[in-house]
């Protein structure tokens, strides 16, 4: 009798998912299948880089992977918290900084202790404390992906999914944002990463790649 072995259960499963979009309009409407079947696990510690050319279904993915988009057919399971930072910020326009962090602290249950000392470490972190009481309508572009990114990290999330963070970063925090990476890779988190960087390579556990609506290793 064969015995299946599963050596560390997954932090996130996806199985069979498949996603198709509707263009245009009727008569002319037709069916755009995008995902045709993607199966992709998420071990503890695993940092795992999502690549594929542009329009081969990565944010759709990713979207369905946090519950944001429903798929036509297939299964996402999570054990643990998830922390996803889209490709848009999504931001309060008249919040400031700590503002955010405060309400999402809530949001996630947090005590206002451990809110604040994990505010502290993302502030450091990311080098952005000085925008702490700045309104997001008034932050630049890559001070706005630090938020959000620091949003996504905020409660510590077993799961971190990131859809390109850090196309607006300068170096310096090109280079935080990969310490911040291999930070949560020792602490035993999984992270997700929709990357467009060859040069990224060498910084991923594992890369996953989307051609024809599946995925497959580079
Ligand atoms: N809401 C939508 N309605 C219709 N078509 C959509 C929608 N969202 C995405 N698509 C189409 O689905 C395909 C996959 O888009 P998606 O944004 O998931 O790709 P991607 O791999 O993330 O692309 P990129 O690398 O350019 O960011 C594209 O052809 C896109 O035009």
């Amino acid at each position: 009798m064969a015995t299946v072995v599963t050596a560390v259960e997954s932090v996130l499963e996806a199985r069979g998912i498949e996603k198709s979009y509707r263009r245009g309009v009727w008569p002319v409407a037709r069916r755009q299948d995008v995902l045709r079947g993607v199966d992709l696990a998420l071990r503890p510690g695993e940092v795992v880089g999502l690549v594929g050319e542009n329009g081969s279904g990565k944010s759709t993915l990713m979207k369905i992977l946090v519950g944001a988009l429903r798929p036509d057919a297939g299964t996402v399971a999570v054990s643990g918290r998830l922390g996803y930072c889209p490709q848009e910020p999504v931001f309060y326009e008249r919040l400031t900084c700590d503002e955010h962090f405060e309400l999402f602290g809530r949001a996630y249950k947090m005590s206002a202790e451990d809110e604040r000392r994990s505010r502290r470490n993302l502030y450091a972190a990311l080098g952005f404390e000085r925008y702490a009481g700045t309104r997001a309508d008034q932050l630049s572009g890559g001070t706005l992906a630090k938020l959000n990114l620091g949003l996504a990290l905020l409660g510590d999330p077993e799961v971190l999914l990131l859809d390109e963070p850090y196309a607006g970063f300068d170096w310096d925090t090109y280079l935080k944002f990969w310490d911040l990476v291999a930070g949560r890779r020792q602490a035993g988190r999984s992270v997700l990463i929709i990357s467009h960087f060859v040069t990224d390579e060498g910084r991923f556990d594992r890369i996953v790649q989307l051609r024809d609506g599946r995925a497959g290793p580079r």
